[in-house]
């Protein structure tokens, strides 16, 4: 279990996350919803140790983890599949998937799950990972987080800007990494359906804060329309 108990979060001087207050149970997924700019990256950020500086307490199936740098906390299980991908052009698809398992401190390689999941991907190891559509680079960042042998995964709108008939693959594959995996997973998702198919459970962000959470069929139309609608 990740849990985060008054966290507060500062880039600079601008504080970003105020007394946050999150669960997310062990094997779950938990749905991270919100508007634009309310403090959702920041959450993933902070608990990867990647903001300025932060405060509280931040535990992961009981080790507290808020003190420890970065590389640590990859090292303690948890991986990143950041906004955007984050995929290197130049390096092929294979060195973008071994480059997620030097964040860890077990053995380097491609993960076993990686031909299953993503066929193409396996097929096509020593292309150029800039020549990627979207949905594949998606795949690639999903690929280079499973090669560190996470426990915990942080998802930051997978399927943001990706083509309409791929979102439905992606989605599928990450509701495979927690009921076959048993990874838990962060999700921070603006489809409000997705969330609903996917998690356990939600915490919704609103100025820095978690201002309502809990299981995922507690979540009403009524907070999506007052905390979600644009
Ligand atoms: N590197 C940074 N330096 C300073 N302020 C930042 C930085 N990154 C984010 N912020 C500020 O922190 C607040 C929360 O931003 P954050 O990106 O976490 O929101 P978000 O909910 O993930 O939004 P989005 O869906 O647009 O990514 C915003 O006010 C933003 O301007």
């Amino acid at each position: 279990m990740l849990s985060l108990t008054h966290v507060d979060s500062f880039y600079g001087r601008s504080q970003a996350l105020h007394d946050m207050n999150v669960t997310a149970p062990k094997g779950e997924i938990l749905a991270v919803l919100g508007r634009n700019g309310v403090g959702k990256t920041t959450l993933l950020r902070t608990i990867l140790g990647l903001t300025d500086r932060s405060e509280g307490t931040i535990s992961l199936d009981g080790d507290e983890i808020s003190s420890m740098p970065t590389h640590d906390r990859a090292r303690s299980g948890i991986a990143y599949v950041p906004q955007g991908r984050m995929i290197i052009p130049d390096f092929t698809i294979r060195d973008n998937i071994l480059m997620g398992g030097f964040a860890s401190s077990g053995p380097r390689g491609i993960p076993e799950i990686v031909p299953d999941l993503f066929p193409y991907l396996m097929d096509n190891l020593d292309r150029p990972g800039g020549v990627l559509s979207g949905g594949q680079q998606q795949q690639l960042a999903i690929a280079r987080a499973l090669a560190c042998a996470p426990s915990l995964l942080l998802m930051d709108e997978p399927t943001e800007g990706i083509q309409p008939n791929i979102v439905e693959q992606i989605e599928d594959i990450i509701i495979r990494l927690n009921r076959d995996l048993g990874l838990t997973i962060l999700l921070v998702e603006q489809n409000v359906p997705f969330a609903r198919r996917a998690a356990s459970s939600f915490v919704m962000v609103e100025h820095g804060t978690a201002v309502e959470a809990g299981r995922i069929h507690a979540l009403t139309e009524d907070m999506v329309a007052r905390h979600m609608a644009i």
